[in-house]
């Protein structure tokens, strides 16, 4: 299979909240962190989704060159050749995009989309992430509201943002107090901003503790309970079971217990980024430190081509993170689901 269509994407989405389980979105910095991600969902038979955010999109366009719009297109059209060869669908996605960023990255992005669409063409992107979580919840939904249309019109699915997901994001700690925690009444105001479809999909995180980045035991509380107290209080006004398709940011560290519980409640997409990070690094340490004196010219030597051609450790590095994305399928319920 290959890169969904908008209308492959819904199914997946449907899919995942019909059978009760989630995607793993996987952040992805280089061709080849993206490359051993697609290769985990391959070896887990799941369907995913492969996602970038505003520094990992500069990142893609060449360090020193950092132009968001060309990294993410140029990450979109890679995805798009290497995913024909793997056999699992593959959606793509922009996470968190910030106030500050949406003109010169998410809007010029979907504007894009939009033209692409009306030539009869297909989105680069199957969903954006708007996070209006640092300013004020009135403005957060105007925005989404602004930006949905235009999502509408670039055929794409809007992701948003109520309450705040902790620690760092694009460079930026947040702090973590009890913003962390979505309330029922944010939920409500949502439904009445956006409506729960008819004005184009959105799905959503409602954050429960949520912290980006792994720390020591203790110093994170997750509470995904409250996503199915939310999810009751907000049907029990709406008339609609389990309302939100949600999104967990944060998987990394958090407990299998935790995952399926988040899931049970309605959780449909699960971001992962920090422990791919460590799986993709972690044997390319290794690597280094055993074969010290063949990735070195040491003492004069010449060291060994076999040991310092990128590819070498690279097999490796792709290796373990391709391992750590079965874990996440694992812990999703996503095993054995693809749907192609
Ligand atoms: O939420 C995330 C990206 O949006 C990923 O969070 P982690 O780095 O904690 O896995
Ligand atoms: O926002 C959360 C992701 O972990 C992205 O991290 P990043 O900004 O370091 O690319
Ligand atoms: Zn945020
Ligand atoms: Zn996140």
């Amino acid at each position: 299979m290959a890169i969904a269509t908008p209308e492959i994407y819904n199914e997946m989405l449907d899919r995942a909240r019909d059978g009760k389980f989630a995607y793993p979105a996987i952040n992805v910095t280089s061709s080849q962190t993206l490359t051993a991600a697609i290769r985990g969902f391959a070896e887990a038979e799941s369907d995913g989704i492969i996602q970038v955010s505003v520094g990992g999109a500069e990142y893609w366009s060449g360090s020193t060159v950092k132009d968001r719009v060309a990294g993410s297109l140029a990450m979109a059209a890679y995805a798009r050749e290497i995913a024909k060869n793997y056999d699992v669908t593959v959606a793509l996605h922009t996470d968190h995009c910030a106030k500050q960023n949406i003109d010169s990255w998410i809007r010029p992005i979907m504007e894009l989309e939009a033209e692409e669409v009306k030539a009869g063409r297909l989105p680069f992107f199957q969903s954006h992430m708007w996070d209006g979580s640092a300013v004020p919840l009135d403005e957060n939904l105007e925005i989404a509201k602004e930006l949905l249309a235009l999502s509408v019109k670039a055929n794409t699915i809007l992701e948003i943002e109520i309450g705040v997901v902790g620690g760092e994001e694009d460079g930026v700690k947040a702090e973590i107090n009890e913003k962390l925690y979505t309330t029922t009444e944010d939920a409500l105001k949502t439904v009445e901003a956006l409506g729960l479809g008819e004005n184009g999909r959105y799905i959503t995180a409602l954050t429960f503790g949520n912290v980006h980045g792994v720390y020591k035991p203790g110093a994170v509380k997750l509470r995904p309970e409250i996503l199915g107290q939310i999810q009751e209080e907000v049907a029990a006004k709406v008339g609609k079971e389990q309302p939100f398709d949600l999104v967990m940011h944060g998987g990394s560290g958090s407990t299998a217990e935790e995952i399926a519980t988040a899931v049970r409640n309605g959780v449909i997409k699960m971001n992962v980024d920090t422990d791919t990070q460590y799986a993709f690094t972690r044997p390319v340490a290794d690597w280094m430190l055993k074969n010290y004196d063949g990735v070195l010219k040491v003492d004069g030597e010449v060291g060994n081509k076999k040991q310092y051609d990128p590819r070498a450790w690279g097999k490796a590095a792709e290796e373990g993170m391709a391992a750590r994305v079965v874990e996440a399928c694992e812990r999703l319920g996503s095993v054995g689901k693809k749907m192609r």
